[in-house]
């Protein structure tokens, strides 16, 4: 595991922007060195932020849009189309109005498609996605994701991993079904930790004072099953992005940086 970064803007719209303003660089980088680019998306309100503040951004222009790859980190297992999924919000903020290849928008399965009411064969075929996606160079069944995003909920948890629940204790699969959220809706789809590990780079977004004790207590050495992001690290970098409201409550040994 590596240390997590930590980057604290003034309020959530200067984070936002900071953070579309770094994504479109790491895409822009993958693209010339690589050819395309591999990012996670995630859910809620600091993920849609961003999306938001990325359309809005000139620079959005540098970005081939034809060659990214987008995945999702959870979903929320509604009818496809429901204003409440991830994927619905996500098109609404940014997605619609980038020229997007069809054929790399990987969303998750929604519970009016071909699995029905059945999640876990839903998490399944979401799985055998990734492992089509990945290549030998891959570190297991996911392909090398650029960067793999999450918000933070107030309750710790990231993608669709809630504390104490069976999902964030999986070791095995990539993907899971989730029963029982005590966020609505309680069926969901989420990648697991190891999927979540595979990622070059795993970004976590925390605005709000909601986010504050979620943001210290993660930070503070608590463990995964309790503090699911806690266990949220990329191979090369796990960076933290706050606002100031969210980093309130942060020892002072982690924020602000200690000066030299
Ligand atoms: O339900 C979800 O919540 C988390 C956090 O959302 P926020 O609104 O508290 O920022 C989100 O990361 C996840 O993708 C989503 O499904």
């Amino acid at each position: 595991m590596n240390t997590p970064q930590l980057v604290v803007h003034r309020d959530k719209e200067l984070m936002a922007q900071a953070a579309a303003a770094r994504l479109i660089t790491k895409i822009v980088d993958a693209q010339a060195s690589r050819g395309y680019a591999s990012i996670v998306l995630t859910g809620g309100r600091n993920g849609n932020g961003l999306l938001a503040a990325l359309a809005a951004a000139p620079a959005r222009d540098a970005v081939d849009w034809a060659r990214l790859d987008l995945w999702w980190g959870d979903e929320r297992y509604l009818p496809g189309g429901d204003p409440d999924r991830n994927d619905t919000q996500a098109r609404a903020a940014l997605l619609d109005a980038v020229p997007l290849d069809p054929a790399r928008v990987h969303a998750m399965p929604a519970s009016d498609g071909p699995h029905g009411a059945d999640v876990e064969a839903a998490a399944e075929s979401y799985a055998a996605e990734l492992a089509k996606a990945a290549g030998p160079e891959n570190h297991g069944p996911v392909p090398a994701f650029d960067v793999l995003m999450l918000g933070v909920g107030p309750d710790t948890h990231v993608a669709s991993l809630f504390p104490e629940l069976p999902a964030v204790r999986e070791t095995e699969r990539t993907v899971v079904g989730v029963h029982g959220a005590p966020k609505p809706p309680p069926t969901r789809i989420s990648l697991t930790l190891p999927a979540i590990r595979s990622a070059r780079e795993v970004w976590l977004l925390a605005a709000g004072e909601d986010k504050a004790q979620a943001a210290a207590i993660a930070l503070s050495g608590a463990g995964e099953i309790q503090a699911p992001a806690a266990g949220a690290y990329g191979r090369s970098r796990t960076l933290w992005l706050l606002d100031s409201a969210a980093a309130s409550q942060l020892p002072r040994s982690l924020y602000p940086p200690a000066s030299a």
